[in-house]
């Protein structure tokens, strides 16, 4: 077994650990993880490894963390009854929580999955008045009378690891970092106007949440085309530049996305306090012109590199908060209900969430004044990792290829351009291109089930 520093410098060296759990991954270079060990060794020596901390809802801190660990592991399902009070695995199991969490018809609506029961019409003082332990969970009469059903997934579910609840609730999957390499064999589906395109949906989006992004080739340069396709995804999300987009450089909106001028690799719409999902490029023509190529960078893989070279920086861009502005068209200036951190963690898995960055969108630093030193020392390396060679990947989009990427994973950007170059595209919210992913890549079923538990 590896010990625990040659794991750490293992895995900040990029030793990945690629699903094998039934997740189709399509062209992708698989690398075996080098090393197969518990969670509990890998989150100690990160614990030794950076300085600094996600801080959890309940005030602990767990250290930051980019790759997946292997999935939260079910504990033992052993169901038991001491002294009225329902044990899972040795774990006391609240009477309010199992009360609230009854999935009978008359609690939850059968069709909407919603709770019918008033959480709060339930006495503080509810208690089993007879349980009933069987091979597929355990029956408790309430001393409120009323009968409820568990099944031994239901409870031994909502034991897992923060980690393992939040895989089916987020759509998990073990991600694959690159850098311009991926230029070698980067994820492409074939537009195919294949009959069944719920799969061909399903290869894009596994492709996008593993890898951030994914072409999808020979499709028409029709942009209804274009917008079909997304749609086959979910609903186009509308903002202040239209829903379906399809631009060139005439400042049509008051952005510099609609110049000629090279963009620095950014993320989009960092000024909505929900910044878009996922974005997508069709380019359609460029005429009379050169230049316009397309920059793509892994934020994931640049923050990967960030907590190894200077866990000090990237706690910092992991706790200012930022603000942001779009304020160039008449009458709007969108910003953000709040500040937001460059790099947002989930509370409840330190797991790196989303990137947030564009330099030229960028207004406030939620710092005192004579502090902010402090955050540009920190983004300036940040900076230097976007714009190293080595994470850079330029492709020239064509017409007839599609590019769909995570906006909270994947930054773009453009070189500077002459003539006239025309894209379409759209952008789809975060919840609902994940919903999509989900219930395609594990099921109806399994994500239903993981409702109550999650
Ligand atoms: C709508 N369309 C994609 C054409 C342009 C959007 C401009 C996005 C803006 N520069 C930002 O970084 O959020
Ligand atoms: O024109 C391009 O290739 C990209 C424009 C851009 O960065 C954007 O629309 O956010």
């Amino acid at each position: 077994m590896a010990s625990a520093t040659t794991l750490t410098r293992a895995l900040v060296q990029g030793s990945q650990r690629v699903s094998g759990s039934g997740f189709r991954q399509i062209s992708t270079r698989s690398l075996l993880s080098r090393h197969q060990v518990p969670p509990k060794v890998i989150l100690s020596s990160l614990r030794k490894f950076n300085s600094s901390a996600v801080k959890t809802a309940e005030g602990q801190r767990i250290p930051y963390k980019i790759l997946e660990l292997p999935a939260g592991h079910y504990l033992r399902s052993s169901i038991a009854v001491e002294d009225n009070v329902v044990k899972v695995a040795d774990v006391t199991i609240p009477n309010i929580w199992l009360r609230d969490n009854c999935q009978c018809s008359s609690c939850v609506h059968q069709a909407t999955k919603q709770r019918l029961l008033d959480t709060f019409s339930i006495p503080s003082n509810i208690a089993p008045e007879t349980t009933e332990v069987d091979e597929g969970g355990i029956k408790i009469t309430w001393n409120d009378g009323h009968e409820s059903y568990y099944t031994r997934e239901l409870l031994s579910n909502r034991q897992r690891t923060p980690m393992g609840r939040a895989k089916v609730r987020q759509g998990l999957t073990s991600i694959k970092l690159w850098d311009k390499d991926i230029a070698e064999n980067p994820p492409v589906v074939l537009e195919n106007n294949d009959s069944n395109t719920e799969d061909q949906v399903k290869i894009v989006l596994e492709n996008i949440r593993t890898f951030g992004f994914c072409y999808i080739d020979n499709l028409s340069t029709e942009p209804e085309a274009t917008e079909k396709f997304l749609e086959r995804i979910s609903f186009i999300r509308p903002t202040h530049y239209g829903g379906f987009y399809d631009f060139t450089a005439d400042l049509a909106s008051k952005d510099t996305a609609y110049t000629n001028i090279a963009l620095e690799a950014h993320t989009d719409t960092t000024y909505f306090s929900d910044p878009a999902g996922l974005q997508a490029f069709h380019l359609l023509e460029h005429t009379d012109g050169e230049g316009g190529a397309s920059l793509l960078v892994d934020g994931f893989k640049a923050a990967k590199d960030l907590l190894r070279l200077d866990p000090e920086a990237y706690h910092i861009l992991s706790s200012v908060n930022v603000y942001s502005h779009a304020s160039g068209n008449e009458g709007i200036s969108i910003q953000p209900y709040r500040g937001f951190p460059v790099l947002q963690h989930d509370p409840a898995t330190g797991y790196l969430l989303q990137v947030r960055w564009n330099s030229s969108d960028r207004s406030g630093i939620e710092l005192p004044i004579q502090e902010v030193g402090k955050w540009y020392e920190a983004a300036r390396k940040w900076d230097n990792l976007l714009k190293d060679p080595e994470n850079e990947y330029w492709c020239q989009l064509t017409p007839g290829r599609l590019v769909i990427f995570d906006n909270w994973r994947v930054l773009h950007g453009r070189s500077a351009f002459t003539g006239k170059r025309r894209i379409c595209g759209g952008y789809i919210n975060r919840d609902d291109w994940i919903s999509r992913y989900k219930m395609l890549h594990f099921g109806q079923e399994k994500v239903m089930k993981h409702l109550a538990s999650d």
